[in-house]
């Protein structure tokens, strides 16, 4: 039996496919009204037209999770902290992240934050490009496991089916970064196509990007392969790409002048800490200290890209 913490977009999403696969699921949703109307309608209103398979339950109390072979926690990075001081039940079980974040008051990420909630059996990281739709409807997903503990392979078996490919890996560190960072890269992508500025520009940003979520994984300790994975390089295509992304679409309607949609956008809260955690390690993170100067309305656009462009020349 698997545990999932969070009923929105994600949470749901890996409910049905696990549960399609013949896993028994129990899902917990924090408000009342959302589970009975979950419960009644079998159906999630962030997945239209998902019939939630039986093998999914919902549950009342989080606490029922606790004895599950994992607990996955598909919440936002910023919620996850405060959830677990809330929920003490629950932190016997194995457990696995799937938020994609820094924690902006400590500046850690999921598996710190796990950790110094008091975690007592493993804890891995669930990341890597995969849209909750595509998930729900059975479409071909692979994604990270990021776990340092001897359980990992028992979570890989626990969490793959037929349509979602685990791979696992040690590089805890660097998993959740990729997971994390990629996010405000993807505003910066949305920023750039919002405003017209073009495709050759984006390739730019994207790649320029990936270089200094490089540099500030590396000082963290993470593996420069790890980066190159799914977690980072593949996440980063997926989201820099598709409007289906919530950080990408920020983005475009800030780039646009419009207001952005209320939603789950995790790279804004991510390029603040992001920024303290650059400036702390003397790391240069200049397209990631712009988003968090546009986000913060602290420049606008125009200047931005003059800013950026007007750097001092130097080598790739
Ligand atoms: N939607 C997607 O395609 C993917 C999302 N993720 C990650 O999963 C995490 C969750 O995202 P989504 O499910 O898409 O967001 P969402 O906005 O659809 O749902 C978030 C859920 O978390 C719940 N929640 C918020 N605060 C909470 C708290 N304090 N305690 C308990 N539950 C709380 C909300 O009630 C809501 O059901 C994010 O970190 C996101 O980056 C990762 C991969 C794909
Ligand atoms: O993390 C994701 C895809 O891997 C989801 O992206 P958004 O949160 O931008 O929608």
């Amino acid at each position: 039996m698997i545990g999932i913490a969070g009923a929105g977009a994600f949470g749901t999403a890996l409910a049905v496919a696990l549960a399609t696969d013949g896993r028994q699921v129990r899902l917990w949703a924090r408000d009342a009204a959302a589970r009975e109307a979950m419960r009644l309608s079998r159906s999630a209103p962030k997945l239209p037209g998902i019939i939630l398979p039986e093998g999914v339950e919902i549950r009342d109390n989080v606490t029922d999770l606790a004895e599950s072979g994992a607990v996955l926690l598909a919440m936002p990075m910023q919620a996850m902290r405060g959830f677990l001081a809330s929920t003490p039940e629950i932190l016997s079980a194995d457990l696995v992240a799937c938020s994609k974040g820094i924690d902006l008051t400590t500046l850690q990420g999921p598996a710190e934050v796990m950790a110094e909630a008091g975690a007592k059996g493993a804890r891995a990281v669930l990341t890597g490009p995969s849209f909750a739709a595509d998930i729900a409807r059975g479409l071909p997903t692979a994604l990270t496991l990021a776990c340092d503990g001897e359980r990992a392979e028992t979570q890989q078996h626990l969490l793959s089916t037929a349509s979602l490919r685990l791979y696992r890996t040690d590089d805890v560190v660097g998993a959740q970064l990729g997971g994390a960072l990629k996010n405000v890269i993807a505003i910066a992508a949305g920023l750039v196509m919002g405003a017209g500025l073009g495709d050759s520009a984006r390739a730019a940003l994207i790649t320029r990007g990936y270089a200094e979520m490089g540099r500030l994984a590396a000082s963290l300790g993470a593996r420069p392969e790890t980066l190159a994975g799914l977690s980072g390089l593949g996440d980063l295509i997926l989201t820099c790409t598709s409007a289906q992304s919530r950080n990408f679409s920020h983005g475009m309607a800030l780039g646009q002048g419009r207001a952005a949609p209320v939603a789950t956008v995790e790279g804004v809260a991510t390029a603040r800490a992001a920024v303290r955690l650059a400036e702390a390690r003397g790391v240069d993170m200049p397209v990631t200290a712009m988003v968090a100067r546009l986000v913060n309305h602290e420049i606008n656009l125009g200047d931005a890209v003059r800013e950026l462009m007007s750097r001092p020349l130097k080598q790739e």
